[in-house]
């Protein structure tokens, strides 16, 4: 693993990659389950979107999707890479953490990162679908909630998303893992994969590697 700060930096810039959609995926779902169908797909959507409000509605919501996402992304990837270490047995490398462990950890993670994004989350799905000239700002979407459905608004629907975080995100992870020895498999002198930081397994690697014979490998621990 990398340092705590270098997992959490990764975590909170990977918040990023969602912004790009939101609003767009945002509308169109709505519309799908209140069966107006309005739109004939997310690209038929987005168009729109783009059409009728320029470039400000497709992007509307975008800061209430960096305040749910940056803090929530880096205490996601922070949390499964610090679990990950802790189930990990004495003397064993974390890259061989049981399935089972592999899942509890990104279960935990999934739980956290929702707790830390939900509220945002509420804001930001109010603010989007919300008919134009419904809120003043961004602030006002937050009186407003407060007003009508008091604190306890910022986690509606708590359950049903912790239900679905705890599954999703261990899956998620696991995958991740699988993908990962696939491709240390396919490539396992390709430097990426090898982990310079594990100093507590260095050892007992160096030794497997210096039986098998390989010199390649041994010069990222040097
Ligand atoms: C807010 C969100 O999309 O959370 C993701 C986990 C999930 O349950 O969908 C986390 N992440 C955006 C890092 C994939």
């Amino acid at each position: 693993m990398g340092s705590s700060k270098q997992v959490l930096r990764v975590g909170l810039t990977c918040a990023v990659d969602g912004l790009l959609l939101t609003e767009t995926v945002l509308v169109f779902q709505t519309q799908s389950s209140s069966g107006q169908g309005r739109y004939a797909g997310p690209v038929d959507c987005a168009l729109r979107l783009y059409r009728e409000k320029g470039v400000r509605g497709v992007y509307r919501g975008t800061v209430l999707t960096l305040i749910r996402d940056v803090p929530s992304n880096g205490v996601y990837f922070l949390t499964y890479e610090v679990l990950k270490h802790q189930l990990t047995p004495d003397g064993e490398s974390v890259h061989r953490l049981s399935t089972p462990r592999v899942l509890l950890a990104g279960g935990v993670a999934g739980l956290l990162n929702w707790l830390i994004a939900l509220p945002a989350d509420v804001l930001k799905s109010n603010y989007q679908t919300a008919p134009d000239g419904r809120y003043r700002g961004l602030r006002d979407v937050l009186r407003v909630l407060l007003r009508d459905e008091g604190a306890a608004g910022l986690y509606k629907g708590l359950s049903a998303v912790m239900l679905r975080a705890f599954p999703a995100n261990a899956a998620c992870f696991l995958g991740f893992e699988l993908a990962l020895k696939g491709l240390h498999h396919l490539a396992p002198d390709w430097p990426a994969s090898v982990q310079p930081s594990e100093a507590p397994n260095q050892q007992m690697e160096l030794q497997k590697l210096s039986r098998a014979g390989s010199s390649t490998r041994m010069l990222f621990y040097s």
